[in-house]
């Protein structure tokens, strides 16, 4: 079975209820009818702020094609944890899954490896789907140890997370942190080794079924650089973050992943 692909708009700590609730119609009212209709050839995510969740259940699934994403979750189901929302809450207002990980979380509220290995645990348990989170800064990268670096990140983010629970669950996201929000995208030829890399090492951990899961890239995506990374090979779609806030650059993005052969 093909994997599946995704196109993932993280909207970050932008938009309120109501710019949230314009440009999920915009996306919505602009997606091409054989991506509604059809074999869905990619899935479609949002990940609004938390306040907003709730505000887009009317363009979610089941009653709209989006799937509906938390930027975060908590590494326990509920209790006196003041500011945190668990997995349970956030199915409770129709989320399907949570970002983990990124490298924003990790950088200004320092989750480390072992919290977010809590997280991606407690996330699975409690039914959501999760979208991991790894990458290396420039340091690593210039200093040429980003492969091992990206996969002890991500040996310690699974660590204790039995792989019975990954289902079609779990998907990775590469997002080298120097290509966010910089506008230097890694060349296709980088993204395509790093997703290379992941691939086998899930392999080598959890056989060939666990390595069947999306592995997705994000960092500077744009609709002209979207085509060349899909082409890169194991690069299964995007976690877009600048560009998903234009719905005519994010739609286009969400094409060219379809289309990708
Ligand atoms: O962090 C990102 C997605 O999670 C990427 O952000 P940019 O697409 O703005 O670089």
């Amino acid at each position: 079975m093909a994997r599946v692909r995704w196109t993932i708009g993280n909207w970050k700590q932008n938009l309120f209820r109501g710019t949230a609730e314009l440009l999920a119609t915009e996306i919505v009212d602009g997606l091409p009818p054989e991506l509604l209709e059809g074999p869905v050839r990619t899935k479609i995510g949002v990940a609004p702020t938390m306040v907003a969740l709730d505000a887009l259940a009317p363009w979610s699934r089941p009653a709209g094609p989006l799937y509906l994403f938390g930027q975060n979750c908590a590494a326990q189901e509920e209790g006196a944890f003041t500011g945190e929302v668990g997995p349970g809450q956030l199915a409770d207002v129709g989320v399907h899954g949570a970002i983990i990980g990124h490298s924003e979380r990790r950088t200004h509220f320092h989750e480390d490896d072992a919290l977010i290995a809590r997280k991606v645990l407690c996330a699975l348990q409690g039914g959501l789907r999760v979208v991991l989170c790894v990458g290396e800064g420039l340091e690593i990268r210039e200093s040429g140890n980003h492969e091992n670096f990206v996969i002890s990140q991500l040996s310690a983010s699974l660590a204790g997370v039995d792989p019975e629970l990954f289902q079609d669950r779990l998907v990775i996201a590469y997002e080298p942190v120097w290509a966010i929000g910089t506008g230097k995208t890694a060349s296709a030829r980088d993204a395509g080794a790093m997703h290379r890399r992941i691939r086998t090492w899930l392999t080598e951990q959890y056989g060939a079924t666990g390595a069947d899961r999306s592995i997705l890239y994000g960092g500077s995506v744009k609709p002209g650089n979207a085509a060349g990374l899909m082409a890169a090979g194991d690069v299964d779609g995007f976690l877009v973050g600048g560009a998903s806030l234009e719905a005519e650059a994010f739609l286009q993005i969400v094409r060219l992943v379809a289309e990708a052969s």
